[in-house]
């Protein structure tokens, strides 16, 4: 045990603030050096003298990595999409903004331009470590950001954090696999998981709808559908407003195999699913894959998070250790027998971490059940230490002075110290410390769990943040011995101001608050009943099992107990004593008129499924957007909207009704969404124009509306020839892969519209810019609108019959950016 007094040197040693200059960091190279961004005074003694007291790392390391943590951390992204994307947009990149960013200087010193971080394969993350003072009024950064800016809402690049890729490369993710993502939100990690349930997709469903029959089509287990990806991720966050930013954030994938819901991970419902061709007793999904990436005391995010700085207490990791074995707990329950499960956390503390992992393991029955992973082989750039296998718990302790405040801390070795000290009445640490949080002790060599095989990222091994991953793997069913909130809850833990135990605290203040990377992490508000005497001797109830196999089953304090009471705890979890609410969705029946209407209007091959279209409004049609979602996604939906499941997204929007008085045709009167658009056009037969030519579609791009006179006198070269012999209406326009001097690195499709005297490229502003600028380097250049003359515009239209570019001009625009 180990105890010091208030204000503690700084046991990191190094250089307190991190801000002087001939820094080690900034010898690295002959570039810009960074400056530190925050002036918030770099150093906490409680947080630098839990990390210095011996079990992480030598003294010469530790230095070094307190030296990274008081620098600023550099700016990361990756290439997203499907791979052929992702790299033509990442070679697009390197071969303008590299060049022109190497070839300037600032203040005399050459400039460092971003580099690729050697971790991940096919350079596909970069980071850029040019002090923020010097991107900001740099001209060659300003305009690469712009393309940052650009191709990010475009959804072809990701800015996130280096470490925060690492978990969803562990999970080993297969396009056919059935991934949930328990603790989901802001949601850069679901974007990663649904880009590999995806795989390549595209390229598949092309070969199967270019092949005549079913039988001809890939029937390969993951791509089963009709080349379709079979797989599906469920991503879920118990936080209402950090949901929100995970629909935002996934929404721009397009992916029809996603489902967000808002649970608590720890008590995540059971989802039904159909019994199969045979009937008989209900089933409920089980993953392949399922991501723990839970809330955190965040000490990994510092660099990041400056406020760390300010705010550590050892309080916030022993506050959140029950809820994270809780919700490790339940993602092993989830699993499939023989899959895996990746535990991340950003924090450093083992009590976050390897305890955490252990805790899990021992009460789902040990490694005979589920055991850790070796994962040496993989990543092989990524350098990282090994998991730690003993490690002290440490806990501020009010000596209750005057002022009422923590003024000392403590480590402890073992459990049993704890038992003794809490003797001290004038003490009130230690009261929310379980036996969990400490190393395993007593285990034979047979029972060991091999922790060494937790990966541990510092800050200095590769200049980023902090971060603990692990990849567990379930082998047996499991049987959960105890919960810890019920050792907690019996062994007489004092309460907080509203009756719920000190680690509940912690976990509602997670549950409303939320903290992971990108949030600094907030003090446990705690009010401690002085003067009663804590009993923690709980191990013996511990270590009893229960008998009840909580494979499908969860015998925790509110968590699921059985399938049937999945709907009081649904109740139970809301925060505002409503009812659950989900949101309303419908499936139109295949032989719906107006999917008929549309479909046939379209030519969409009879193979492309009717029965998997939805609309959100309570009145069916007339509903102005349909929706449209994989097989999988339909049956979760369906089977357990009435059992009070809380679903907040799903569907990519195919069709959007659009009112139009130049046809009587009624699937006309539905435009194709850039959203839906690359799911239905390689099925469809009717109404696509084929552009070749990449100068047409820059004219597309810079013309709003270009003339498209009846006697044909247009300028669109041959996309304007196939225009000319279409009905009104929206078009796929099929942009084709081009090599050499002017050339198109990737496949597009957009929508087009036909109107009687003039088309348009129906995009958003914003994606008409960021084509602009990826393929013709071109920063804001200026649109024409041939319609913004409001009164040329009005006799323009009448001249032609457009009646729909009059009303558009009433408007201003055409173009629903509302919907992008
Ligand atoms: C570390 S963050 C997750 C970051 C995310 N995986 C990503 O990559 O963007 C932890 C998240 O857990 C959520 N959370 C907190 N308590 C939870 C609970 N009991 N169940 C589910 N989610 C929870 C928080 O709202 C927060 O969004």
């Amino acid at each position: 045990m180990a105890r010091g007094g208030s204000k503690r040197g700084n046991r990191g040693g190094g250089n307190r603030h991190g801000n002087k200059k001939g820094s080690k960091r900034n010898d690295r190279s002959n570039a810009v050096r960074s400056e530190p961004w925050s002036t918030i005074p770099r150093t906490n003694d409680y947080y630098e003298a839990y990390y210095s007291q011996g079990g992480f790392m030598g003294y010469d390391e530790l230095t070094k990595m307190w030296e990274y943590m008081k620098t600023d951390l550099p700016t990361s992204w990756r290439f997203t999409g499907t791979k052929t994307d992702a790299l033509a947009v990442r070679d697009i990149f390197k071969e303008r903004y590299i060049p022109r960013i190497a070839a300037t200087e600032w203040e005399g010193q050459p400039v460092q331009p971003p580099e690729p971080v050697s971790a991940f394969p096919d350079e596909l993350t970069w980071h850029m470590k040019t002090d923020k003072k010097v991107i900001r009024r740099n001209k060659q950064f300003a305009e690469f950001q712009k393309f940052l800016v650009a191709e990010t809402s475009s959804g072809n690049i990701s800015r996130q954090e280096v470490v925060s890729m690492v978990p969803p490369h562990f999970l080993d993710v297969k396009p056919g696999m059935v991934v949930l993502d328990m603790c989901a939100a802001p949601g850069s990690k679901s974007a990663q998981l649904a880009e590999m349930i995806h795989g390549d997709e595209e390229d598949r469903v092309q070969m199967a709808a270019s092949s005549n029959a079913h039988d001809m089509s890939d029937k390969s287990g993951d791509y089963s559908d009709d080349g379709r990806s079979t797989g599906l991720l469920v991503a879920n966050d118990t936080d209402y407003k950090r949901a929100g930013m995970l629909v935002h954030q996934v929404k721009r994938l397009n992916f029809p195999n996603l489902i967000i819901t808002q649970h608590d991970a720890a008590a995540y419902p059971s989802l039904e699913i159909p019994a199969g061709p045979a009937g008989g007793k209900k089933k409920y999904l089980k993953f392949d894959r399922v991501l723990a990436d839970v809330p955190c005391s965040g000490d990994g995010t510092t660099r990041k998070n400056t406020n760390v700085w300010q705010k550590w207490t050892p309080k916030d990791a022993l506050g959140l250790h029950g809820l994270q074995v809780r919700i490790l707990i339940r993602g092993l329950q989830l699993l499939k027998k023989g899959g895996r499960l990746v535990y991340s956390t950003c924090s450093m503390n083992p009590v976050e971490n390897e305890a955490v992992v252990a805790d899990a393991i021992r009460q789902c029955g040990g490694v005979s059940k589920v055991t850790v992973v070796n994962c040496d082989d993989h990543l092989p750039n990524l350098i990282r230490r090994p998991g730690l296998k003993t490690w002290k718990v440490m806990d501020m302790s009010s000596v209750l002075l005057e002022d009422k405040k923590p003024h000392m801390f403590t480590s402890w070795e073992k459990f049993e110290e704890v038992r003794e000290s809490v003797k001290d009445e004038n003490r009130s640490f230690s009261r929310n410390m379980t036996p969990g949080m400490f190393p395993p002790t007593n285990m034979s060599e047979e029972e060991r769990i091999p922790l060494e095989n937790c990966m541990r990222v510092y800050p200095h091994l590769q200049d980023t943040s902090g971060f603990f991953i692990t990849v567990l793997e379930k082998k047996e069913d499991i049987k959960v011995a105890q919960v810890p909130s019920k050792t907690e809850e019996e062994s007489g833990l004092t309460e907080t101001q509203n009756g719920t135990s000190l680690s509940r605290a912690g976990s509602k203040r997670q549950r409303s608050e939320g903290a992971d990377e990108s949030q600094s992490p907030k003090r446990v508000k705690t009010s401690f009943t002085n003067g009663t005497e804590p009993d923690i001797v709980a191990t013996e109830d511990t270590q009893t099992p229960v008998t009840t196999n909580v494979d499908a089953k969860m015998s925790a304090n509110g968590a699921v107990k059985d399938e049937k009471d999945t709907k009081e705890i649904f109740k139970k979890l809301n925060r505002n004593g409503q009812p659950a609410q989900t949101e309303f969705f419908e499936y139109l029946a295949p032989d719906d008129p107006t999917i008929k209407n549309i479909t046939d209007f379209f030519g969409i091959s009879a193979r492309f499924p009717r029965n998997r279209f939805m609309v959100k409004n309570k009145e069916g049609i007339p509903a102005n957007k349909i929706y449209y979602t994989s097989e999988l996604a339909k049956d979760i939906l369906t089977m357990n909207k009435d059992r009070g499941v809380k679903f907040v997204h799903c569907g990519v929007v195919t069709f959007m009704s659009h009112k139009v008085k130049d046809t009587d045709n009624p699937g006309a009167k539905w435009r194709l969404q850039d959203d839906g658009i690359r799911i239905l056009e390689p099925w469809a037969a009717k109404r696509i124009i084929t552009l070749k030519s990449k100068a047409t579609l820059h004219k597309l791009l810079i013309e709003m509306f270009p003339i498209m006179p009846k006697d044909g006198k247009h300028k669109l070269d041959d996309v304007g020839d196939q225009l000319a012999e279409m009905d009104v209406g929206c078009c796929f326009l099929k942009i084709e892969k081009s090599d050499g001097g002017d050339s198109m690195p990737f496949p597009m499709v957009l929508p087009v519209w036909r109107h009687p005297g003039s088309i348009n490229l129906m995009v958003s502003n914003e994606d008409r810019l960021a084509l602009l600028l990826r393929f013709w380097d071109e920063l804001n250049p200026p649109i024409i609108n041939h319609v913004k003359d409001k009164q040329a515009a009005k006799e323009a239209a009448l001249a032609v019959e457009d009646q729909e570019t009059a009303l558009a001009v009433e408007g201003q625009e055409m173009v629903d950016i509302e919907d992008k």
